[in-house]
């Protein structure tokens, strides 16, 4: 799966974003270790903040499914630069992804910036934070 196609699925599946309230969709498409992919778009809320970013919805997805080791995620969404993920959706990714996972962002024009977990989160806290604590 390169990176065209990923963003490609993320661009399909934004059409099922639920967003009644922003009324901007987003896609994203996460590809596992083992080569399967987990889809995920936002999902809004009337109680505003309840709202679950389309990045977490695809990592959520997968976790539940018991993958925990990722190659890639695309992020896809009509935005004039590639959508940057907000902080929540990093953290999360920091969480899973290792520092070198390269992290694609697509706009619908084709514009798209490549990252790698560790620039899009610097300095991120992660669970060896914890381990003094165990
Ligand atoms: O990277 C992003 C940025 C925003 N959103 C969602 C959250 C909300 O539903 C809407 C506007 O912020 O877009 C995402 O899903 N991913
Ligand atoms: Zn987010």
């Amino acid at each position: 799966m390169n990176k065209e196609k990923l963003i490609e699925k993320a661009k399909d599946i934004r059409e099922r974003a639920y967003v009644p309230y922003s009324k901007f969709p987003v896609g994203a498409a996460l590809l596992t270790k083992s080569g399967e992919i987990y889809e995920g778009v936002n999902i809004e809320n009337a109680a505003y903040p309840t709202t679950c970013c389309a990045e977490r919805v695809a990592i959520f997805k997968a976790v539940a499914d018991g993958h925990y080791d990722f190659e890639t995620l695309a992020v896809i969404a009509d935005t004039d630069r590639p959508v940057p993920p907000c902080g929540s959706c990093r953290q999360v990714m920091s969480e899973f992804f290792a520092p070198d996972t390269p992290v694609h962002t697509a706009n619908l024009s084709g514009k798209t910036k490549t990252m790698t977990m560790a620039e899009l989160l610097p300095f991120s806290f992660t669970p060896d934070d914890l381990s003094k604590h165990e």
